[in-house]
């Protein structure tokens, strides 16, 4: 279904805005221009819509889920959602979160949750997902694995043919001992589609990224489809080292993409 109202759905806050959509109603007519960020406002906002008061919610990582963070915590402000707790799925969110003045919890309190909205870095035609180039794919998969509803909130570049098609990283946690060894040993799986792993780093010193749960990154980068996906994410999760991967097979239940024709809401069939 596609929408082609985008606008609508970001009216609330025009200051992100930009060009003709804030000119006056005499200046001339031309297309209004939208940044990639209002596109993941706006499906964000659009998935807050599905938001009802007494949710047990799982709270996203990430540019995109930042502003349904946002806005959750806005309608919580205006009285217009109650009772919600929030399940953040990384410290990031848990900070905005308590400053926005939203409860929180975690899973031990709440295992079973209403919904999760979060972004995504690939999502593939069946909604399949790649996610964790955050570095919170394990907390996110803990949490969006448990809930009833998973909203996935992306704008229109993060469509691809199929898991691995950007050309861009699929993130695997690995536990910091001896990842060098587990890295070759990752690569080696996908050796007939050109996989190659490299540890996530930061700063100019090139200092190993370190998550929420104190372990590395190997980013993967393949160049060609790795087949079936079930089989390759066995083969990952087989190996001593790994923790978790950022495949996330058939776990979105709704994915709401934003783009220049507008908004369209893909259900999980
Ligand atoms: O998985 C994630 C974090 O671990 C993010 O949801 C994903 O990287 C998308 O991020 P963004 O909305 O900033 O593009």
């Amino acid at each position: 279904m596609a929408i082609p109202y985008l606008p609508k759905f970001i009216a609330s806050d025009t200051s992100s805005m930009v060009g003709p959509l804030l000119a006056p109603s005499s200046a001339p007519l031309s297309p209004p221009i939208f940044t990639q960020d209002d596109f993941k406002k706006a499906a964000a906002y659009k998935a807050v819509e599905f938001v009802h008061s007494g949710m047990v919610l799982g709270l996203g990582t990430g540019s995109t889920a930042r502003h349904a963070v946002d806005r959750i915590g806005d309608l919580l402000r205006q009285g217009k959602l109650k009772d919600i707790v929030g399940i953040p799925t990384s410290k990031k969110t848990y900070d905005q979160a308590v400053s926005l003045g939203i409860p929180l919890s975690d899973l031990d309190s709440h295992p079973v949750i209403d919904l999760a909205i979060d972004g995504a870095d690939e999502v593939d035609p069946d909604l399949n997902l790649v996610k964790g180039r955050g570095g919170s794919l394990l907390r996110e998969k803990m949490v969006e694995c448990v809930c009833k509803k998973f909203i996935v909130i992306v704008d229109e570049s993060k469509l691809v043919d199929f898991i691995g098609g950007s050309g861009l990283a699929m993130p695997v946690e690995v536990v910091p001992y001896c990842w060098k060894f587990t890295a070759v040993r990752l690569q080696n799986l996908f050796k007939d589609s050109g996989c190659v792993g490299k540890l996530r780093t930061v700063g100019e010193n090139g200092e190993p990224y370190v998550t929420d749960n104190e372990n590395y990154i190997v980013d993967l980068y393949f160049n060609k489809d790795i087949g079936d996906l079930n089989v390759a994410s066995d083969r990952i999760l087989r190996l001593a080292g790994v923790v978790e991967h950022g495949m996330f097979l058939d776990m979105a239940t709704t994915v709401i993409v934003a783009g220049e024709l507008g908004i369209t809401i893909k259900d999980k069939q």
